[in-house]
């Protein structure tokens, strides 16, 4: 990675330590997107993303913006729904996106002389508020079942999304709606593509439970507040790493 330069075209992304087999680009919604300049809690400066479009194809820009756009509104109405099934108002969650961080990755998974040394996405859980994902016919993403712990294939549906809620919803509702484990499994024979779309808050967010869901207890908290930008900057970093230890975690939080 470009010292500096946290958008665009990579190849060298890592999940809990260990390379990625597959390649990516990334763009934000916001032009610029306002983030955290650094991880340090006291440095409140602010940095100013701005996308990396390549030349070729020319189209390509206005063809991803607009998607993005339209997921935002997508994303927005989910949230809408999401909070009414928690007892809130539709437009609960609102305030949170003011300058949100959203963004859109494209993910190519090569096929793999070796699939069984390799993932395409090691086990994670997606650390923002939502996650809508188109996939190709190719198949390959795999969840956790809570049950008994396997893993279980994502069977591509034409025409569908796959909604996964992040571990910031798991923070908002007090736990009571939790992320996915998942992962991305490679093959020896065809290459697969995927968009996800990354709905994420502003990056000055406080991210903790919301008062109305802790019968306004603080005691009642299961995790403590952390601030996005910080969060996931932290992330973002550790994913060109390897590094010893585990990255940040909303568990770091737990009470
Ligand atoms: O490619 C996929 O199906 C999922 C990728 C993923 O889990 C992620 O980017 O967070
Ligand atoms: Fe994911």
């Amino acid at each position: 990675m470009i010292p500096g330069k946290v958008l665009g075209y990579y190849d060298t992304e890592h999940t809990k330590n260990t390379r990625n087999w597959k390649e990516v680009f990334d763009y934000t919604v916001q032009q610029p997107t306002l983030a955290a300049a650094s991880v340090d809690e006291n440095d409140h400066q602010v940095a100013h993303w701005e996308n990396q479009w390549p030349q070729h194809p020319p189209e390509m820009r206005e063809v991803s913006e607009e998607y993005a756009k339209e997921m935002v509104a997508l994303g927005m109405r989910l949230m809408e729904l999401i909070a009414m099934s928690m007892g809130l108002t539709a437009q609960r969650f609102e305030e949170f996106f003011k300058d949100h961080t959203s963004s859109v990755r494209l993910n190519h998974y090569p096929p793999c002389p070796s699939p069984e040394l390799a993932l395409g996405v090691g086990h994670h859980k997606d650390p923002r508020v939502l996650t809508i994902l188109a996939q190709d016919d190719v198949g390959g993403l795999e969840v956790r079942r809570k049950s008994d712990g396997r893993w279980v294939g994502v069977k591509p549906t034409p025409n569908a999304y796959i909604v996964n809620l992040g571990d910031v919803l798991q923070v908002w509702s007090n736990g009571e709606y939790e992320s996915v484990d998942h992962r991305v499994i490679v093959n020896s024979e065809k290459e697969r593509y995927s968009i996800p779309f990354f709905l994420n808050p502003s990056h000055y967010t406080m991210v903790e439970p919301l008062p109305e869901l802790i019968d306004g207890h603080q005691k009642g908290a299961k995790y403590r507040p952390y601030n996005w930008g910080k969060f996931a900057l932290s992330r973002k970093r550790s994913n060109f790493m390897k590094l010893q230890a585990d990255n940040i975690q909303i568990h770091h939080f737990k009470n």
